[in-house]
């Protein structure tokens, strides 16, 4: 199953900024390991915002929300989520 997610990050402002930068270490790790896998299939930064838009590919819904909750940065982020399923005018076959 496809999802897009929109994550909105919201440090607090008065963070340790070396709490900051290893939470942003781990997220870094953990998101490239995933893409990596496969399941994180992109990650777009959303140009002028500390958000990006991401589509991942997962079993259920289950899945995609634990995966959610495991990244670092999940305690500070705002998460939209929407689920895609094939658009009938789409001229991909597969899930491209
Ligand atoms: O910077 C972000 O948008 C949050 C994030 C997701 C994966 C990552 O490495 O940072």
């Amino acid at each position: 199953m496809l999802f897009h997610v929109k994550m909105t990050v919201k440090l607090p402002l008065d963070m340790d900024p070396a709490n900051a930068a290893q939470l942003k270490a781990d997220e870094k790790e953990l998101a490239q390991r995933l893409q990596r896998e496969g399941s994180w299939r992109h990650l777009w930064r959303i140009a002028g915002h500390y958000a990006n838009y991401s589509v991942f590919d997962l079993p259920s819904v289950e899945a995609l929300h634990d995966t959610l909750m495991q990244l670092p940065l999940f305690p500070y982020m705002d998460i939209e989520v929407d689920g895609l399923c094939r658009h009938p005018s789409s001229i991909h076959s597969d899930d491209r």
